[in-house]
């Protein structure tokens, strides 16, 4: 089977409700263009602001886990659900849930390094003010390879991505929401930069941009292959991106630069302590 993988680079309002109608029909357009395997924003439920993240959580097995496995089986496709904040006793996590195209759980991402920053003169955010870390990498295994989920502020730490590969891992997928501050200098800077060292597919799904948000995302979601090339990219705007992608590309490539086999081992090692 083909991977068709559709992008929805939505906008988010103030309502989960709006929010969810509007994640239904952008992916039903997607599913309409033929994409198999879909991928929703980070935080795609709720406007990208710590204050709100209490408000709109919900358990696991909730209204948006409901929504989502219902759309991925009625669609017949693979979702990642972007992400959204998910309570668990008195803890909320910024969750990203993958389902399946029967509409079971397959995969499920606690964004695992918080997005705690303040750039002078720029964009200052403190997601630990109300959110919690995981502590779990997120791979599965679809008719398409093997593939992992990691959420935005993930992206900057190689270290994850690298051992995501190490465990075999051919396309990673970041539900995101940059900004105007990181976005122009560090957004395919980044996805490019973790595409080559690892030679995979990296998949970037953003928010549209919305200026009347106190934070104004970058949009711009792409896909960056393992050569480092940007094969598609969206604009800031509200807009869906359908394109087949070729995992054998993958494997082309560390054939040709094989830098996974060159890699010293004996003088130097990257362990997962879990
Ligand atoms: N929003 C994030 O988690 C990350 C981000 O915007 C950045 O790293 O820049």
């Amino acid at each position: 089977m083909e991977l068709k993988i559709g992008l929805i680079q939505m906008k988010t309002v103030d309502s989960k409700e709006e929010n969810l109608m509007k994640a239904e029909k952008m992916i039903k357009e997607a599913v309409g263009k033929g994409a198999n395997f879909i991928v929703l924003p980070e935080m795609f439920n709720c406007p990208y602001e710590t204050s709100n993240f209490i408000h709109y959580a919900e358990e696991e097995r909730g209204r948006t886990w409901g929504f989502l496995a219902k759309i991925a089986k009625e669609n017949n496709i693979y979702l990642v659900g972007g992400s959204i904040p998910e309570i668990e006793g008195d803890k909320t996590y910024n969750t990203s849930y993958v389902f399946n195209n029967t509409g079971a759980q397959i995969a499920k991402h606690r964004k695992i390094h918080l997005f705690d920053i303040d750039v002078v003169g720029g964009q200052k955010f403190k997601e630990s003010d109300t959110l919690t870390s995981g502590n779990d990498l997120a791979i599965f295994v679809t008719p398409f390879g093997k593939m992992a989920v990691i959420i935005c502020y993930d992206l900057r730490f190689p270290e994850l991505s690298r051992l995501l590969v190490q465990k075999g891992v051919k396309l990673i997928i970041v539900p995101a929401s940059f900004n105007m501050t990181t976005g122009p200098l560090h957004w395919e800077l980044l996805f490019r930069a973790r595409a080559v060292d690892n030679q995979v597919y990296m998949i970037g799904a953003a928010g549209a941009r919305n200026y009347d948000s106190s934070y104004i995302g970058y949009g711009n979601s792409l896909i960056v292959d393992p050569f480092g090339k940007i094969t598609d990219k969206l604009t800031e705007r509200e807009e869906i991106l359908v394109t087949e992608i070729d995992i054998a590309q993958v494997e082309a490539i560390r054939n040709q630069i094989p830098v996974l086999k060159h890699l010293r081992h004996d003088l130097y090692e990257l362990i997962y302590k879990k």
